[in-house]
């Protein structure tokens, strides 16, 4: 987050007047607003990052407040700086100064093209454009038919003007006469404040493109490939005024308006911003197109100066101290500043190239060690993984043994479900009315012999009848209205309820089918993978001993090299002992043989020793090697034919003293000797050749099983890869097996509560049915009783009075 730099700049007055009662006064970067007798006057003093006097130039505006914008566009930030003020206050001076003191825009332009030039490591692209907001309508400066252009935002672009014309320039001289001949399009007006009054806001923008340049020397130069655009603004508003001072009437009041409408705006955007994060809300950016356009530099992705212009006369201090509002405000805005970058696809490829470039320099077959490193990583990785599985074998044959004691206990559940059901088969055959389990029963039971027990127990009369024995028959009355306890159904016969139990074992142990099932497969897959592992092992063993072996290779070519080195040194001694003439082309081929042919041992020596040490050598080294063994074998040709040459002639002469003594010791003559030498060279030069064939041939099987083992290694990467996808899946299953295996567990749980509360609410019923067969028989006693009294009392009158008693009492003779 980066504070907007705020500055505010007093012109010089207009005319000599003297002032009567206040006046502006400039210390360091304060502002204060004085008596004539210069008391400051309180409420009335303001401090802004900078604060220029009447006297300061242009430069020290430019050098002070917007250098460092200007710079740091040309490293890709966004910037913007504007100048804002009362008409007439010095905002045109200041942006676009005069011959001798040129303005920020002019110093602008010139320091981005010499940063330009002193950027050596970048390339840059520079468009340009100027626009004016007139009226609130933008026209385009460059080409006086663009008008009226319309505001678009892209994600690639942001906030842009469309049909804006954009100059392609390299020089500032280039811009300058651009800007000069976009200021003949710009609005100006005369007011009573200002003979040549700005009646547009003016945008002159630069869009600054760059991305760094390409050095073919190294693979990592350009790295940083990305492009960076920044576009810099750089502002002149337009002046607020007050029409009564600017005595603006037709057209300039109309512009004068929107000026002032637009400047409102701003105004509010930029209180808006300073109220701080929290309290901003809406931020009204779109209610002008001078926000709009300026959206980024204010509260977005820009560094951004503002410098405040004031007119120190005494008549405008009402406007001088709503300006250095406007800049006090301004101060507190903050700006999030970040490089723009854009990533192309080149420079993307390029990354990825390079990467890849390293992964494969990693992989070098000759960097033996990377590779035993990476074998080793691997071993470890593997290890590891033997160790997972290991736990997770270990887990599964828990879980078998907890599956298997679920199993026990559904089968315990299942035979006592049965027993339950055979004694309740066996209670309904014995026809027992007291074995009534069900409301449904009971009702069925009641309504034949004493009506419906919910009749009985709702007949008032009934209760009557049988007092002494209410609290048992409030507990028949409960009875039938009871809820049945919930499982698994309400109001089900015990035939259905079984039915139900069962259904839930079977679908239990169907579930349990599949666990066991899912377990198997586990288990077949763990032996596969413990196939696999063994599989791996073994391959990452042979790897290993393939590195071992080719580790040794290029100390074999060492020695070979050095036998080589050997053999040649006698040949040239031997044709060394033929040369007389150290003049002669015969003595300078050999001299020039002797030179390729130590440099090119020396080449192949230190290749060699380069490989043994795990080194990198470079592709160039082997088609050096090819190259100089060429040489040499020509060379040697050469030096063989002219020593035969430039000896043919001597035959019959007197060779030198010890090779004369030689070959009178050997008793030959020259031309033989020679002819003998010639085969003898010949034939070395054909071993010097095969060795180099031998060599070259060695090379080329040792490139081609670092190839090999390249591709091993990265198929066993791959493998290994697989494994661990397999792996993690196979965790997945056991978990969710797990998870299946606690479900069902769950369940069995819930149906063994639910069975012990069923088998509690029966023996509950029991008990109760009983109680109702005893007050029923109770009943039926008193019952019996109160009909014997009632025979006895009926007897008893009749025997008093035969002829009264009414049959209707019910008393049969
Ligand atoms: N710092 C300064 N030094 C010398 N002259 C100045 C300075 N600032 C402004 N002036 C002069 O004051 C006059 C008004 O300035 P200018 O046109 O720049 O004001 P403005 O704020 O752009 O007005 P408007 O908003 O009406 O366009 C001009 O003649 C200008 O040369």
């Amino acid at each position: 987050m980066e504070k907007i730099c705020v500055a505010v700049r007093v012109r010089p007055p207009v005319s000599d007047e003297s002032s009567n009662g206040t006046f502006w006064k400039v210390e360091d970067n304060r502002i204060s607003l004085h008596k004539t007798l210069s008391t400051p006057i309180t409420g009335a003093s303001y401090t802004f990052d900078y604060v220029f006097d009447q006297d300061c130039r242009n430069q020290t505006v430019y050098e002070l407040l917007t250098k460092d914008i200007i710079h740091a566009a040309v490293e890709g930030f966004n910037g913007t700086a504007f100048a804002y003020g009362q008409t007439s206050s010095g905002k045109t001076f200041t942006m676009n100064g005069s011959e001798n003191d040129p303005g920020i825009i002019h110093l602008a332009v010139k320091d981005i093209f010499t940063k330009i030039q002193m950027t050596n490591d970048r390339e840059f692209l520079i468009r340009v454009s100027y626009m004016e907001i007139y009226n609130e309508e933008i026209n385009d400066l460059f080409a006086v038919e663009n008008q009226k252009l319309q505001i678009h935002e892209s994600l690639e672009r942001g906030v842009f003007v469309a049909g804006l014309r954009e100059e392609i320039v390299n020089s500032a001289e280039q811009v300058l006469k651009l800007i000069q001949s976009g200021e003949v399009n710009r609005h100006f007006g005369e007011t009573n404040m200002n003979v040549r009054s700005s009646r547009s806001h003016t945008i002159f923008r630069m869009v600054i493109e760059s991305k760094g340049k390409e050095t073919s020397t190294s693979a990592y130069s350009s790295l940083d490939d990305a492009i960076r655009v920044s576009v810099l603004n750089l502002v002149d508003l337009a002046g607020s005024e007050r029409i009564a001072k600017t005595g603006a009437g037709g057209v300039r009041l109309k512009e004068g308006k929107h000026i002032n409408k637009s400047l409102m705006i701003l105004g509010n955007v930029i209180n808006k911003l300073s109220d701080g994060a929290k309290q901003r809300g809406h931020i009204p950016y779109r209610d002008s197109k001078l926000t709009r356009i300026l959206q980024p530099a204010l509260g977005g992705n820009a560094k951004t100066s503002i410098i405040c212009t004031l007119a120190p006369e005494e008549v405008h201090v009402e406007e001088t101290k709503g300006t250095l509002q406007f800049a006090s405000r301004a101060k507190r805005i903050t700006n999030c500043v970040q490089v723009n970058e854009i990533l192309t696809d080149a420079a993307l490829l390029k990354r990825q190239k390079l990467e890849i470039e390293e992964l494969r320099r990693k992989l070098q077959g000759s960097q033996s060690e990377v590779l035993e490193q990476e074998v080793l990583k691997l071993r470890n990785d593997m290890l590891k993984y033997e160790l997972e599985r290991e736990k997770l074998a270990t887990e599964l044959e828990e879980e078998r043994k907890s599956h298997k004691e679920r199993e026990q206990c559904i089968k315990e559940q299942q035979m006592k479900i049965e027993n339950l059901s055979s004694l309740v088969t066996f209670s309904d055959s014995d026809g027992k009315s007291s074995q009534v389990t069900t409301t449904q029963s009971l009702k069925e039971e009641s309504s034949d012999s004493h009506n419906t027990l919910s009749n009985i127990a709702d007949e008032d009369t009934w209760l009557k009848m049988n007092k002494g024995y209410v609290a048992d028959l409030d507990s028949i009355h409960m009875t039938p209205a009871r809820k049945v306890q919930s499982f698994p159904f309400n109001d089900i016969t015990p035939g259905c309820l079984i039915e139900n139990y069962k259904q839930e074992i079977e679908h239990l142990k169907s579930q349990l089918e599949l666990a066991r099932k899912e377990k198997d497969e586990l288990e077949c897959n763990y032996v596969e993978e413990i196939q696999m592992n063994e599989k791996l092992m073994g391959e990452i063993s042979e790897l290993q001993q393939e590195t071992l072996l080719l580790r040794e290779i290029p100390r074999q070519l060492l020695e070979s090299v050095a036998i080589c080195k050997d053999i040649y040194k006698d040949v040239l001694s031997i044709l060394q002992s033929f040369v007389t003439d150290g003049k002669s082309s015969a003595s300078k081929l050999l001299s020039s043989s002797s030179e390729i042919g130590t440099s090119l041992f020396s080449t192949l020596e230190t290749h060699f020793s380069m490989t043994i040490d795990g080194r990198r050598i470079s592709g160039g080294n082997n088609i050096l090697i090819q190259e100089k063994g060429k040489m040499l074998c020509e060379m040697l040709n050469n030096t063989i034919t002219s020593l035969v040459l430039s000896e043919a002639p001597m035959n019959g002469n007197k060779p030198s003293k010890d090779l004369q003594c030689s070959w009178e010791y050997q008793g030959c003559t020259l031309g033989e000797e020679i002819a003998c030498l010639k085969e003898k060279l010949h034939h070395d030069l054909s071993t010097i050749k095969e060795k180099y064939q031998s060599l070259e041939k060695e090379l080329n099987t040792n490139a081609h099983l670092l190839e090999v083992s390249k591709e091993r290694y990265q198929s066993l990467e791959r493998e290994f890869h697989l494994m661990k996808e397999e792996r993690d899946s196979l965790l997945q299953t056991v978990t969710g097996s797990s998870q299946r295996l606690a479900q069902v567990n769950d369940q069995k749980e819930k149906v063994l509560r639910d069975l012990s509360n069923e088998v509690q609410r029966r023996k509950d019923l029991e008990d109760e049915i009983k109680q109702f067969g005893i007050a029923f028989t109770c009943r039926q006693k008193s019952l019996t009783s109160f009909q014997s009294e009632l025979k006895s009392k009926l007897d008893k009158l009749k025997a008093q009075n035969p002829v009264s008693i009414p049959k209707s009492l019910g008393y049969i003779d």
